[in-house]
């Protein structure tokens, strides 16, 4: 491993899944051929590695980027891989976090194991070698430790398959600082292990304890940043003093590998997220951000040349990148840019990081603290700037088309009332014909002469006139109060219907034997 650098940047482009293809996506990010260079749109970026695409195999990252980490790692370097990118782009896919001990998985955790221990093979009768693994996940800014046997056995005991990070029992662990500003996790499981077999299942049984849910983006969405560490301390044996590790004199070598699998970044709208998701990505986000800004101060040449300061305090992630981890589909071409264009500040971050501590430290954290929580929920609510505005446009839009489709169904309604009231009044005219004529003929049946008829007839026709007057008035009244109220104008109707008396029953345009009929012939 070269001395002067530490961060090296690969960029993977994983294949098209199924659902995007069936979304009828397509590539968004071309690959320059034989250069480690991607076009996106209008931006172009140069990474140290492109896999996948028309880039170099994904197979071959291992052994690019992580293979010279692991042997930097007997050396007694520390060194961290860290996959970035948005959600289900890849992240847990690449680095092999949920690899179960079953089967070849290409991921990037597999191969770092199986290369340790055939070194550990190797080295054995030169060197004692102790190996300890640790696993924790940050979940809503709290760490926890993925190793405690005592959240697992709940989990099972509830019969989840997995410990969901709200499973009672999972308390949190406390981040503690040494006096020469490492970092320790109180209290963390390190587990010791001899194997490749023992190493992967601590790792299975982790992977199965962390949290994920389901979103929009993925069905399987880790909800955390998940660091899975292996500690490897190296001691000579004595009897062997030419062993294979020139660096191991008569000291113990202790280093540190962290595999991190960050949780994806992600958009409210796009992952559909609501509820407890919703808290979930603004931790999430936030987490991204404050890395962000540790990648930003880092990389500024200028800045660090001066000293300035680096927000180490807001990230419990870490001080190292090495991989990053975008999607090819042209629907998350906004979110790859992104991830590039964080990928490419990580770029520019040169080794020998400071941790800057000064007496105003503490307030200054919590005011970027509370700028962060700010900007991560503006972020994970909006997208991006412009699109509040668009939002509000189309909304705006959307609002006028459905008061104009109202008015228009109200015009229509009134219309259709006058219409119905103009039909109820012929028949109601036709009624009181049919009825004068009924009578008529009735009477002449009864033995009456026609002028007898009509001067009857024009008694009763008054007083025919004054019921249908009346009739006119009720019926008025009942077609208000239908259209004042539909609800009352059901229920209205419903008591009418439930009447058991034939008068109420029938309406005035149905009936054969009717209001009026009846009226008539009880007279
Ligand atoms: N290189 C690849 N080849 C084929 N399929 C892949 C590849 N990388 C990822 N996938 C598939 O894409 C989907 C999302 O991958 P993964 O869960 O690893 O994403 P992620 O970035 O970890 O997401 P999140 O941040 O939501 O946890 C999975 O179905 C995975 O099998």
């Amino acid at each position: 491993m070269d001395n002067s650098e530490s961060v090296r940047v690969a960029v993977n482009i994983r294949p098209l899944i199924t659902t995007e293809l069936l979304h009828g996506c397509t590539d968004c990010i071309t690959v320059v051929p034989g250069e480690p260079q991607v076009h996106i749109g209008s931006h172009a970026f140069t990474y140290d590695y492109v896999y996948g695409g028309a880039g170099s195999p994904s197979s071959a990252i291992f052994d690019d980027c992580v293979a010279p980490l692991v042997d930097a790692l007997f050396h007694g370097y520390n060194a961290t891989v860290l996959a970035y990118g948005q959600t289900g782009s890849g992240k847990t896919y690449t680095m092999g976090t949920n690899y179960t001990g079953e089967g070849s998985n290409g991921g990037i955790i597999p191969k770092v194991m199986e290369t340790m221990f055939k070194r550990v093979e190797a080295t054995k009768h030169s060197t004692e070698i102790l190996i300890r693994v640790s696993f924790i996940e940050i979940f809503k800014e709290e760490v926890f430790d993925l190793l405690d046997s005592n959240s697992a056995t709940l989990s099972k005991a509830e019969g989840a398959p997995f410990s969901k990070p709200t499973a009672p029992g999972r308390l949190p662990i406390q981040i503690r600082e040494t006096v020469n500003g490492g970092i320790t996790l109180a209290g963390v499981t390190e587990a010791e292990v001899r194997t490749k077999e023992e190493m992967a299942s601590y790792l299975s049984r982790g992977s199965l304890s962390r949290a994920t849910g389901s979103t929009n983006m993925n069905s399987q969405s880790s909800r955390s940043h998940a660091i899975f560490t292996i500690t490897l301390e190296q001691k000579k044996i004595a009897s062997c003093p030419n062993g294979v590790n020139d660096d191991i004199s008569d000291d113990i070598l202790c280093a540190k590998l962290h595999l991190v699998d960050l949780a994806g970044s992600e958009r409210a709208k796009r992952t559909g997220a609501d509820g407890m998701r919703f808290k979930e990505g603004i931790h999430i986000n936030k987490g991204l951000l404050a890395l962000g800004n540790v990648i930003s101060a880092l990389g500024d040449e200028k800045k660090r040349k001066e000293g300035g300061h680096v927000p180490y305090r807001d990230s419990k992630l870490t001080r190292l990148l090495q991989a990053s981890c975008v999607s090819p589909a042209d629907t998350n071409a906004e979110e790859t840019l992104n991830t590039l264009k964080y990928a490419n500040r990580a770029r520019n971050i040169q080794n020998k990081a400071v941790i800057n501590r000064d007496p105003m430290a503490a307030q200054l954290q919590r005011m970027r603290s509370q700028i962060e929580q700010l900007q991560a929920e503006l972020l994970f609510y909006r997208g991006d700037g412009q699109a509040p505005f668009d939002e509000l446009q189309i909304l705006k839009h959307k609002v006028s088309l459905l008061e104009a489709s109202n008015s228009e169904l109200q015009r229509e309604l009134q219309e259709r009332r006058l219409t119905s009231e103009q039909l109820a009044q012929r028949a109601l005219d036709a009624q009181v014909e049919k009825d004068k004529l009924i009578m008529q003929i009735e009477s002449v049946r009864n033995g009456k002469s026609w002028e007898e008829v009509d001067s009857n007839q024009n008694q009763d026709l008054n007083l025919m006139k004054n019921y249908v007057l009346k009739i006119q008035e009720l019926e008025g009244e009942l077609i208000r109060l239908k259209s004042v109220n539909s609800s009352k104008r059901s229920r209205f109707s419903d008591c009418v219907d439930s009447d058991d008396d034939g008068t109420s029953k029938n309406s005035l345009f149905s009936s054969e034997n009717g209001y009026l009929s009846s009226g008539i012939l009880a007279k």
